[in-house]
């Protein structure tokens, strides 16, 4: 039975969130509807997430010590890691000790590294996926190449949205692949995967809610890459019966095994019928922000319920909705957005802003919505809203 009492007393709902971009910004604002009391935590200060919680703390979330003793001066009533680069091995003694990690501590463990979660979905579940192959060294990465074969795709272990990832289509991108990988992990050199690019039809994201009354799957949410990194969404993606019959298994399989409850992302290439298991967030989905405006429910209010036991006995669909980054490239600490009057001067469209406090280079700072008579409708409109918006720095 869930009771939530008042923040800041003794008898407050305390959770504490690992992480605080936009995903968790979203999710400490449903959280704080709830009437739960929100520690937001993070590499830096003023990040979107802290600018909404009751109290942060900036700390290096990689340092196991560090982020011990903030969980033991908070004692939280659940831990949410909202990024993948935490020191998990951290979160699973804490899990041991009593504390409740969202989902669970072997879910954030097992997909921090992407080895992990590859072998759990090819070689446990037995789940369809790209060949694959893990190289320390650039001698090994160079035969795993050759073994996986042109074109292929390689990325850190250890990365998110696109870093260090690169396709290569011959011999001569081999050198320059494994230098990128070297400096795009988030947790320095090391260890890469290469995987056999699929030549999909179309990626989906199946947001995937295991809550107190069972496993619940969204409408597929369509999406569109760039340089492995999230550039517009769109919900429902048209898919086959069969495909959908199919992503649903294997989201079904890998939500499973990961156990716990929470909201999660899996992200599958799917062409025709077949469908191939890429990778899977044991939380809320950048490409999934398309559902702040495409439900009743988004993922972040879902994410909020599963995580304290409330039931989700429906999801509502409003529509074909779409989403479109704000991602401008420049230097500043004080950025501004103009023209905000005409990005939302067609009807069902909406904006966030995330607030970050800095852009050094390239950086996702917001994200447009709209809802409209198709898909094809809905992103056209929400790409004219993103590019409405005018980026001052
Ligand atoms: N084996 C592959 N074959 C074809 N395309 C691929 C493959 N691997 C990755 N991609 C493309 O690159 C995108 C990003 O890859 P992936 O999700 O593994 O990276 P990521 O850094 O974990 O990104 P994020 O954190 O945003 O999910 C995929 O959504 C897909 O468009
Ligand atoms: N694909 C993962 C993803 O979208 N994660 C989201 O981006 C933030 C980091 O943004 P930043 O790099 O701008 O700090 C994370 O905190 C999370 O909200
Ligand atoms: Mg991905």
């Amino acid at each position: 039975m869930t009771r939530i009492g008042t923040p800041l007393s003794p008898t407050a709902t305390r959770v504490l969130l690992c992480g605080c971009g936009e995903l968790g910004k979203e999710v400490v604002i449903e959280l704080q509807r709830l009437g739960v009391e929100v520690i937001a935590v993070d590499r830096y200060a003023n990040a979107p997430a802290m600018q909404v919680a009751h109290r942060s703390h900036v700390i290096n979330m990689l340092d196991g010590v560090a982020l011990r003793a903030v969980i033991e001066a908070e004692k939280p009533h659940y831990i949410v890691p909202e990024i993948e680069a935490i020191a998990t091995a951290t979160l699973v003694e804490l899990e041991n000790e009593g504390f409740n990690v969202v989902p669970t501590a072997r879910a954030t463990q097992l997909t921090m590294n992407r080895e992990g979660i590859r072998r759990l979905a090819a070689e446990e579940l037995e789940l369809p996926t790209s060949p694959y192959h893990f190289a320390d060294t650039y001698e090994d990465f160079a035969k795993g190449v050759a073994d996986v074969g042109y074109p292929c795709v390689v990325k850190p272990v250890m990365s998110s949205s696109g870093k260090g990832q690169s396709l290569l289509r011959s011999d001569a991108d081999l050198q320059k692949a494994w230098d990128y990988a070297q400096e795009g992990g988030r947790a320095g050199k090391g260890r890469v995967i290469v995987e056999g690019f699929i030549d999909f039809e179309y990626e989906i994201t199946l947001l995937t809610v295991r809550h107190v009354g069972g496993t619940t799957f969204l409408a597929p949410v369509g999406h569109r890459q760039e340089k492995g990194d999230y550039q517009e969404s769109w919900q429902p993606q048209a898919m086959s019966p069969k495909a959908l019959a199919e992503s649903q298994r294997v989201a079904q399989a890998v939500t499973d095994a990961l156990g716990g409850r929470g909201l999660f992302g899996v992200e599958l290439f799917v062409k025709g019928d077949q469908v191939w298991f890429s990778e899977v967030s044991p939380r809320p989905h950048d490409t999934g922000l398309v559902t702040l405006i495409s439900q009743d429910l988004s993922q972040f209010a879902l994410h909020a319920r599963a995580i304290l036991g409330l039931p989700i006995p429906v999801v509502r669909q409003f529509g074909p909705s779409a989403s479109a980054v704000i991602l401008p490239e420049g230097q500043s600490q004080q950025t501004s957005f103009a023209n905000l009057g005409a990005a939302l001067s067609e009807p069902d469209t909406a904006i966030r802003l995330f607030g970050k406090p800095e852009i050094n280079g390239t950086r996702r700072m917001g994200v447009c919505l709209a809802r409209d008579e198709s898909v094809e409708a809905a992103r056209a409109k929400a790409t004219r809203a993103s590019q409405a918006v005018k980026v001052e720095f």
